[in-house]
């Protein structure tokens, strides 16, 4: 987009640039070369094709009056004042109806004024349109509709004093019946309509087809709105998602992929000199820089206007090198990402409960005027004058906002933060002095009766369904109410802690609830690692549309231990993948880099492809640290470190926030920290760096940091049946067969060593039935095991990989098959003996 925009200003600054614009639409060599004049030419144009235009409409009423004044008029006469014509274009007026309308083209002429008019917008800078395409798309569909007219309307359009077709139409209508006969006419007329659309719009081929086989055409959409549910049309459920479902995404797939072509050098030889269009959608020439093609002939060619650029330029290479692609893909319009499941439709909000008090906190003025009286009082008691006391109730909290009377120290209010807690006899007492930003002081008091702030009011709000974040995650409500929304993008990484039973797991229900409603399947990838095994199975049905796994075969919802040290090495493998591929993109981060790819820059021959996020949440996480260590924590910490700027974004979880679980490694690589209410001062340290989460009430009352200082949120609320209608509704979404597959992970060097560093146990459960097909059968070949044993690419090659460490095949010889080493099934049986010891 910026690159349009950047055109555009070179376009007003350059005098050469304007000069082609100029000429481009005049269709001469320039005049003058300046801004000014090329709009008060493009108000004069306007003007005339209005003028023209109201002519032409009062031909149609006053044309036979002055028929017989236009024929009469000799050279000379036309602005004699001897005349009286109707048209209410006066003189001028009518001659050039009548030349227009009668002699020439007919109702068709309107074609003329219509192209003058797009002339006089393109001089004044108001649209950019195509002039050539729209000077033969006219003059094409005006000649057409001449004789067509000719054909059809002169029949029944008896009483005028025009024929619709005009004498041009009326002409040819004679010659060409006189040649061909009126069906020969009739044919000729439908294929060169058929041939112009079908040049406008490649969609025109499906219609034609659909309009060919009317029966595979209405099979096909029995199986649309079977798929869909419901039995709604098509159209219907375009709507609705059009209202509300994701206007955010649309925005990042269009607006940014239609956007520019910004690359100045030699990677890609299509994309380099080529920009969408984006008011036709039309494909050219990125034609600020013929010099940089270094084409003398280029040059020449673009003298006379931009399209004819399209065709010279980039003729021969455009060929060359999108010829691959063109057969793929069609350039004229950025490949859409949610393709081929442009029919998922997103979560609707009726699938979330409401509550009855839902983001209407309860206020009981007689509890806010007693603890304003008690906190006067206490610090009346302790000698600390207030001026002023302000109350923001929450939805759980309410904060009473101090002004102390000049003099009084932050700090002795800080001190008395117990004994005001105990005279208002509650928990969760909180003292933010001061509170940032202000010279207020905020003592943070919960409700007697809570709200429960309900996921539908979050997510119904106007900040989440405009939000434009890349990740957004719509946590809950702030103490003054708002809703308070992050960006997972942004963070990178989230750590959320507090102890058991405080809202952590409805907390991870909120984060994963608020992506779902706002992220299509081909645009979020979800890896959930819940060793409790009950927290994240609610999400079993999501697994195909959302989930991404190494083992295709297996659950992709990770509850084994050793499967999560797999997993994790697998994101390491394809964070370098995605690393290696936006430094062959030279994209900086994976947003330029889907814009890339999205506006046809990038090749997928190349292997480059669409990446969606990738958001890793892991349940428990002291569990696995417990049971795995370093060997979770290393491959944790180094995604944390590098895996932001290629979309892997982690959220991990744990009830127990000692520093042997969350090392200073983990904390120094999660910035973003949610915590739930703690039990002791440490573990809020721990968490946050500071106190706080051992003053909050449970419940979803949390503090999120990322920065300077806490803010305090209470959580949304979506319980286990909404998240669960959730999920089966996306389930009967249209979207992919499979979870998404992560790369083999790279093999482990120090492992490599012989049969005594392996047991059965740590080997493939389909070892040992493997080993001896390849034995028996003396094929060393992986598509062979994926034949035989059914089972994907990934797991055929880790268990050749085995196979290969145990020496029973010899090493990889490219295309071939590898050698057997191991040729007889005695000697396997002794091999195998030896594994199991
Ligand atoms: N945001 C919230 N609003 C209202 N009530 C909540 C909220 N979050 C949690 N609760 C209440 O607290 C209970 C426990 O929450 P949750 O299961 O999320 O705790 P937890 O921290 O995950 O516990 P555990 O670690 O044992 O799984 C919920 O059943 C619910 O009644």
């Amino acid at each position: 987009m910026s690159t349009v925009k950047n055109n555009n200003k070179k376009a007003a600054k350059s005098g050469k640039k304007v000069k082609k614009t100029y000429a481009d639409v005049m269709g001469i060599g320039s005049v003058v070369h300046n801004e000014k004049v090329d709009f008060v030419v493009g108000l004069v144009f306007s003007s005339l094709a209005i003028y023209m235009m109201i002519a032409m409409v009062s031909y149609f009423f006053t044309g036979a009056y002055d028929q017989s004044l236009v024929i009469q008029l000799r050279p000379g006469e036309l602005i004699s004042s001897s005349h009286s014509f109707q048209n209410v274009c006066g003189s001028i007026g009518a001659l050039m109806s009548y030349i227009l309308v009668a002699r020439w083209f007919g109702i068709a002429a309107f074609f003329i004024p219509v192209f003058i008019m797009f002339c006089g917008l393109q001089l004044m800078g108001a649209y950019k349109v195509n002039l050539w395409k729209w000077f033969f798309s006219t003059a094409l569909t005006m000649v057409w509709m001449s004789v067509t007219f000719a054909k059809f309307l002169t029949p029944i359009m008896t009483d005028q004093v025009f024929y619709p077709g005009g004498d041009h139409g009326e002409n040819s209508r004679q010659f060409l019946e006189g040649v061909i006969g009126s069906p020969g006419l009739i044919a000729v007329l439908g294929i060169v309509a058929v041939a112009f659309l079908t040049f406008l719009t490649s969609e025109t081929i499906a219609f034609v087809r659909h309009l060919l086989n009317p029966i595979g055409y209405i099979t096909s959409k029995v199986k649309f709105s079977a798929e869909i549910g419901g039995g709604e049309s098509e159209d219907t459920w375009n709507n609705e998602s059009a209202s509300y479902e994701n206007p955010a995404a649309q925005t990042v797939s269009f607006n940014e992929g239609v956007a520019t072509f910004d690359q100045p050098d030699n990677t890609e030889d299509t994309a380099n000199r080529t920009m969408v269009d984006e008011e036709t959608g039309e494909i050219v020439l990125h034609d600020s820089e013929p010099e940089s093609v270094g084409n003398t002939s280029g040059k020449s060619e673009s003298e006379t206007g931009k399209d004819v650029e399209l065709v010279v330029e980039t003729g021969a290479k455009e060929e060359k090198a999108c010829g691959k692609n063109l057969t793929h893909y069609d350039l004229s319009t950025p490949i859409n990402p949610r393709e081929p499941f442009t029919a998922y439709k997103f979560p609707t909000l009726n699938l979330l409960k409401k509550y009855d008090n839902d983001s209407k906190p309860y206020i009981d003025k007689e509890e806010l005027i007693a603890n304003k009286k008690r906190i006067v009082e206490v610090l009346n008691s302790f000698g600390v004058q207030i001026r002023e006391i302000k109350a923001t109730v929450g939805p759980t909290i309410t904060l009473y906002e101090i002004t102390p009377a000049e003099g009084v120290r932050i700090s002795k209010i800080r001190n008395l933060e117990d004994d005001i807690a105990l005279s208002l006899a509650a928990l969760g007492i909180r003292i933010i002095a001061p509170i940032p930003g202000k010279g207020t002081i905020g003592i943070e008091v919960p409700n007697a009766k809570p709200a429960i702030v309900s996921m539908e009011s979050i997510l119904n709000s106007k900040k989440f369904q405009e939000s434009t974040m890349e990740l957004p995650i719509a946590l809950g409500k702030t103490i003054t109410n708002e809703v308070f929304m992050v960006d997972l993008a942004k963070q990178p990484h989230l750590l959320v802690a507090g102890a058991t039973g405080q809202g952590k797991s409805v907390g991870l229900n909120a984060i994963i609830t608020s992506l779902l409603y706002k992220k299509h399947p081909n645009e979020l990838k979800i890896v959930l690692v819940d060793p409790k095994k009950v927290e994240f199975s609610v999400y079993g049905p999501i697994a195909e549309h959302f989930m991404a796994s190494v083992d295709e075969d297996e659950d992709p919802i990770i509850t084994d231990v050793t499967k999560v040290v797999r997993t994790l090495k697998s994101l390491c493998t394809l964070m370098d993948t995605r690393y290696d591929l936006l430094k062959a993109a030279g994209a900086r981060n994976i947003k330029e880099y889907n814009q890339k790819f999205l506006s046809h820059k990038l090749n997928p021959e190349k292997g480059h492809e669409y990446m969606p996020y990738i958001v890793v949440i892991i349940d428990e996480f002291g569990d696995l640290i417990m049971t795995a260590g370093k060997e979770v924590e290393l491959p944790i910490a180094r995604i944390a470190q590098l895996a932001r700027a290629v979309g892997i974004h982690m959220i991990i979880a744990t009830q127990r926030p000692t520093t042997s679980i969350i090392t200073g490694n983990i904390k120094a690589n999660f910035p973003g920290r949610i915590a739930f209410r703690v039990g002791a001062i440490v573990d809020s340290r721990t968490i946050l760096d500071r106190p706080g989460a051992n003053q909050l009430v449970g419940r979803g009352d949390m503090l999120f940091l990322n920065g300077q200082e806490p803010t305090r949120v209470q959580c949304a609320f979506v319980d286990t049946p909404e998240v669960e209608d959730i999920a089966n509704y996306i389930a009967s979404q249209p979207g992919p067969l499979h979870p998404m597959e992560l790369p083999e992970p790279a093999t482990d060097e120090t492992g490599a060593g012989g049969v005594g560093d392996s047991s059965l146990a740590d080997l493939d459960p389909l070892f040992e039935e493997v080993a001896r097909f390849i034995v028996m059968s003396n094929q060393g070949s992986t598509s062979a095991i994926q034949r035989k044993f059914s089972i994907g690419y990934n797991r055929a090659g880790r268990l050749m990989d085995q196979i290969e460490r145990l020496g029973i095949v010899g090493a990889a010889q490219g295309s071939k098959p590898r050698e057997v080493l191991v040729t007889d099934e005695n000697s396997l049986d002794t091999l195998i003996a030896q594994l199991r010891q």
